[in-house]
């Protein structure tokens, strides 16, 4: 079985392109939404993420404080260094079971979708990478109609810590052009015919 990465910067498009794979029957790996629920459910991590970001890191009821990590961890290096140090391996064992058990059951090939794949690492473990492209200031754009409660200098903080485009396209095995340019849907029907063809 292949393990594809999707990634891109924030508001590429990303998800929305692992939307059309999962309509194709494709499993995906959401790393935001797992990383998430590790961070969640994980009493060591849990315990660990209080001792560095202290006990604001989750609120009264116990759930994670987004809000709070977001300010602390994207407007200082050292914090968010910190923070993925202690989060990514745990999503890095959490695929790994989730991959292997789609293995088992015979599936050709399954994607992980996550905005840090070559920041993080985990691009080491996978058999190919797909890029979604779109501009930075469409990116900017997009993320500020999603998120209201982001503004413009706290989306461009965020973009600030991850790779740049050029450096992410130079790297990419396959792209998706998310720019308007070109249609999705037959760029990603042309990918999931060349990865189950690269599986057989
Ligand atoms: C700091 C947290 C709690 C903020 O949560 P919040 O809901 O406000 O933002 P969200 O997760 O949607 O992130 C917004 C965007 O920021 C970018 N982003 C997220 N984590 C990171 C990071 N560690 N470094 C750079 N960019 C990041 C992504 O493009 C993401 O879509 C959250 O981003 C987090 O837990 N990050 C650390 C875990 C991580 O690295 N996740 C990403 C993939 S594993
Ligand atoms: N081609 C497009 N035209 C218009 N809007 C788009 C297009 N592609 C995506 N969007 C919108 O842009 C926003 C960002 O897309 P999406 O959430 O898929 O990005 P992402 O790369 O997953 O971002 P993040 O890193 O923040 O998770 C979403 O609201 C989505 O609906």
């Amino acid at each position: 079985m292949l393990r594809i990465g999707i990634t891109g910067g924030i508001g590429s498009g990303k998800s929305v392109v692992a939307r059309v794979f999962a309509a194709l029957g494709v499993p995906v790996y959401d790393s935001d939404s797992r990383a998430k629920y590790v961070m969640a459910s994980d009493l060591v991590l849990r315990a660990q993420l209080q001792e560095a970001f202290g006990t604001e890191a989750y609120d009264a009821a116990g759930q994670l404080n987004r809000p709070y990590l977001a300010r602390v961890a994207f407007n200082d290096a050292a914090q968010l260094a910190r923070l993925n140090a202690l989060v990514h391996p745990r999503v890095g064992e959490d695929f790994a079971t989730w991959a292997a058990a789609l293995a088992a059951a015979g599936q050709p090939y399954v994607l992980k979708e996550a905005a840090l794949l070559y920041e993080s690492g985990s691009y080491r473990g996978l058999d190919g990478i797909i890029t979604v492209f779109a501009p930075a200031e469409v990116r900017a754009a997009r993320v500020l109609r999603r998120d209201g409660h982001r503004s413009a200098a706290e989306v461009q903080a965020i973009m600030d810590k991850q790779l740049s485009e050029d450096e992410k396209l130079a790297r990419a095995d396959y792209v998706v052009y998310n720019d308007d340019s070109q249609l999705v849907l037959p760029q990603v029907l042309a990918l999931d015919a060349t990865f189950r063809k690269r599986s057989t």
